[in-house]
């Protein structure tokens, strides 16, 4: 008898249990820690910006993280519920992981969720069972080369509650032989596999390009619907394995959204409003008798010449004919500016 398959356009396509950290994802609940550029794979449609890939660096979300406490505080700042590791290559910097990993379930609790991402160089039993000890909660491995689907066997294998699967970015021309390999990781007991429609920067486009797929907008085209194919097939002839189809329009609308919603209301300042697009909103007026009244009345701070103000003010500010902008910001620690507009207009 097929499986359930279910399948919200744009969003997501899975049959059998969603992993647990694309369901905090889905949410934006998860905090995304990047814990070095290093990469010792050359990967053609590898997404990870110039400006990070070779470099031994830290964010977590947008910030650049420093130490251990940035990472933690930055959890406790969006309130997330899990973090998914990245890099480059995380199992380069492995010590780092670990530490990461035991130090945030020891700040956020052991609910809290990690899963880490890893092209799977170098992993031995021995890697599994240090992640599994630290408490990582899921592994999923991107087999970069065709040989290095045989270290999925050995994660399964040596795991002993963690969830292992795979996760990779679906080309349209490899549907059949990808058939063959989920079948196979049913087989050895993976949990399940992520199939990520191909997304494409402009430092990967002319690389995607000369081997032959056609890009529309920022994706190859026809990996969406070679995603959906797999999914419908894998709910039709495997048994147990999750096979779930994530859009890139989903990821980049829905998922990083979410994230700066969460992150834009617990970071805003008694100026600054949230909007539904995850960016703050303040006034700047230049500092007048009126604005510093509205200051003294808690509307606002006084920063250098200017009053930073919340928009609630804004038709008073207008009636003042006070000099002012509407100021639009990411929530990031830098405030990086969206917009700024004249108030009056
Ligand atoms: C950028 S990698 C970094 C972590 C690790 N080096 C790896 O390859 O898994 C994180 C995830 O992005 C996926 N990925 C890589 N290139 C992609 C692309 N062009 N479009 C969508 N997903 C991609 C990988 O399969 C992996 O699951
Ligand atoms: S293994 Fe991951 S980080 Fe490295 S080049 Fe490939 S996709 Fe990029």
């Amino acid at each position: 008898m097929a499986r359930e398959y279910i399948h919200v356009e744009n969003v997501y396509a899975y049959t059998g249990v969603l992993p647990g950290g694309c369901q905090l994802c889905l949410r934006g609940e998860k905090m995304v820690v990047f814990v070095t550029g290093l990469c010792n794979m050359r990967c053609f449609y590898c997404p990870v910006s110039p400006k990070r890939l070779g470099r031994d660096v830290v964010y977590v979300d947008e910030e650049r993280a420093r130490s251990l406490e940035d990472v933690v505080l930055e959890a406790f700042r969006v309130g997330a519920r899990g973090a998914s590791i990245t890099g480059g290559e995380p199992l380069i910097v492995l010590k780092r992981v670990t530490s990461i990993v035991k130090r945030l379930k020891e700040a956020m609790g052991s609910d809290f969720h990690i899963h880490l991402y890893t092209s799977g160089h170098g992993l031995t039993a021995t890697t599994v069972r240090i992640l599994e000890e630290a408490g990582l909660d899921e592994l999923r491995i991107h087999p970069v080369e065709d040989d290095m689907w045989r270290v999925v066997e050995v994660a399964v294998k040596a795991r002993r509650r963690m969830s292992v699967g795979v996760e990779i970015p679906v080309f349209p021309d490899r549907v059949e032989e990808l058939k063959r390999r989920i079948k196979w990781l049913e087989e050895i007991g993976a949990d399940f596999i992520n199939l990520n429609e191909v997304e494409v920067t402009p430092h990967t486009l002319e690389s995607i390009v000369v081997r032959g797929y056609r890009v529309r907008g920022y994706v190859v085209e026809g990996s969406y619907e070679a995603g959906l194919e797999i999914v419908k097939w894998a709910a039709r002839e495997l048994r147990r394995i999750t096979v779930h189809f994530c859009p890139a329009l989903y990821k980049d609308r829905v998922q990083h959204r979410n994230r700066l919603i969460r992150k834009a209301v617990r970071v805003a300042a008694h100026y600054e409003e949230p909007t539904e697009r995850g960016t703050l909103t303040h006034i700047e007026a230049i500092c007048t008798p009126e604005t510093l009244r509205l200051v003294e009345e808690g509307y606002g701070v006084k920063h250098s010449d200017k009053c930073l103000l919340h928009p609630s003010v804004a038709e008073e500010l207008k009636k003042l004919g006070a000099k002012a902008w509407l100021v639009e910001t990411y929530p990031d620690s830098e405030r990086t500016l969206v917009s700024r507009q004249p108030l009056s207009s």
